[in-house]
């Protein structure tokens, strides 16, 4: 059986700018709470970071606006980010998904189009250190 198509992007069906918006805003109570990963944005200007993510995000799920912020490789290069950190973020997302009216199979999409940048913000030898 086909999957069956949903009528519009992903950023439509979160809820357009609005409804990214208040994704990242959550999504990022979630990652500064967590013990592990907090440390990485002790010293980052948190309202600019959200206004980077939301643009981000609103880009990467199919919305009308670009995204203008630094490459992502570059924006995490030094941050010493490794897998398990990233799995940890990701974690953190899913959980802030898991909070919203969505269907599974946009909730698995949404995680699916970040996990395409894994490998650009976990630095090059990290595995090494799991
Ligand atoms: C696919 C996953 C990720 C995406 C899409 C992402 C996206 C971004 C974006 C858009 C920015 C802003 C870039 C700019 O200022 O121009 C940023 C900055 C940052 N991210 Fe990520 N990020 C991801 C994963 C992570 C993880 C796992 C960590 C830490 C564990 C992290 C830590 C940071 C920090 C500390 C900054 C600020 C860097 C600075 O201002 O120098 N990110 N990220």
């Amino acid at each position: 059986m086909p999957v069956p198509q949903r009528s519009g992007s992903l950023f439509e069906v979160i809820g357009g700018h609005e409804g990214i918006a208040a994704l990242v805003v959550r999504f990022y109570e979630r990652v500064l709470a967590d013990r592990t990963l907090a440390p990485f944005f002790l010293h980052v200007p948190i309202d600019r970071l959200r206004r980077m993510q939301i643009e981000f995000f609103s880009a990467a799920l199919g919305g009308p606006t670009p995204y203008k912020g630094r490459v992502i490789a570059h924006a995490h290069q030094q941050l010493g980010i490794s897998r398990p950190h990233f799995q940890r973020f990701v974690g953190c997302l899913f959980d802030t998904l898991a909070d919203l009216p969505l269907s599974e199979q946009d909730r698995y999409d949404i995680i699916g189009r970040i996990n395409l940048y894994a490998e650009d913000v976990i630095g090059a030898g990290s595995d090494f250190s799991d």
